[in-house]
């Protein structure tokens, strides 16, 4: 089983607070003429023990959405609350050390470093951050992610799908507050992707954790528990509990919005909840 925070410790919705929170965020890329607007107010708060997907057209700022949400990025405007921690004002130092602490990363890429076995690139984050390496819980954890045959193999001596495990294992090993993945599933084959997504899943419904993944692929948004819709750099709705054919839908509704003249497109004739609290757009 993988260890780590549970539901139960943090409790659901309501009073407690959230894993991730943005209030009012906020993000422009350059000034003046050339200034692009990637979020323009987005407010959401996202509980303990949630699995959140982030769907919308290219362009509509989920990968803005991540890095700000991540503490990779400051918001212009806006604070972003991650596990309690207000980020605003943060030195880069402080959040890279903030990262290390509490937040657990997956990318398309892997991004694994080749000249360190499993179990090393398992641990990497943990030495990088003093961390006392629990070797039980790392065994668990590579046991769990299916590479406990593979512990001393390279990157390079392993399939995609299992390099994603690794990297999996990776993000989780630390119990971090969030784990943020961006197109996890992108560069695997159907069946391996699934595996991967069962995995996530797992960890969520197993030891609470908290994940919020970028995907532009309706079937991995449909393992989350909710799904919500990014356009033009506004939350725009959200789904419960979502299956792959109304998230399907759902983008293809939003896709042919954004490709209307932009003089027939407005969020507030939609009857949009700005806020994604509400469901409906
Ligand atoms: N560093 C940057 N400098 C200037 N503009 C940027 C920068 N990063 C993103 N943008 C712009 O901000 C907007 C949102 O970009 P973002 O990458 O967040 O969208 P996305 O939904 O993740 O897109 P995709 O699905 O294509 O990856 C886009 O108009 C993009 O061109």
């Amino acid at each position: 089983m993988f260890g780590g925070r549970r539901r139960d410790q943090h409790g659901g919705s309501g009073s407690t607070p959230a894993a991730v929170r943005l209030d009012s965020v906020r993000k422009t890329y350059g000034k003046g003429d050339s200034a692009v607007e990637a979020l323009r107010g987005v407010d959401i708060a996202l509980d303990y023990g949630s699995f959140t997907a982030v769907m919308g057209p290219s362009g509509s700022g989920k990968s803005t959405f991540l890095q700000c949400s991540a503490g990779l990025d400051q918001p212009t405007t806006g604070a972003v609350i991650l596990d309690g921690v207000d980020l605003t004002g943060m030195t880069e130092v402080q959040l890279t050390e903030l990262r290390r602490e509490r937040v657990g990363f997956i990318f398309q890429s892997f991004n694994l470093l080749p000249a360190l076995t499993v179990e090393q690139n398992v641990t990497l984050p943990m030495k990088l951050a003093g961390r006392k390496i629990d070797r039980n819980r790392v065994a668990d954890v590579i046991r769990r992610v299916g590479l406990e045959q593979r512990r001393t193999h390279l990157p390079g001596e392993l399939s995609g799908g299992q390099q994603q495990r690794v990297a999996i294992a990776r993000a989780l090993v630390s119990e971090p507050a969030v784990v943020f993945a961006d197109e996890p599933t992108g560069a695997l084959d159907t069946r391996t992707a699934l595996e991967v997504l069962d995995l996530m899943r797992e960890s969520v419904l197993v030891s609470g954790q908290t994940i919020v993944m970028v995907t532009h692929d309706p079937v991995a948004a449909s393992h989350a528990d909710s799904v919500i819709f990014l356009i033009d750099g506004q939350i725009i709705g959200q789904l419960q509990h979502p299956t792959a054919e109304a998230v399907a839908e759902r983008m293809t509704h939003l896709t042919a919005m954004v490709e209307r003249p932009q003089r027939s497109f407005s969020l507030s004739q939609q009857g949009t909840d700005r806020r994604g609290r509400g469901g409906n757009y």
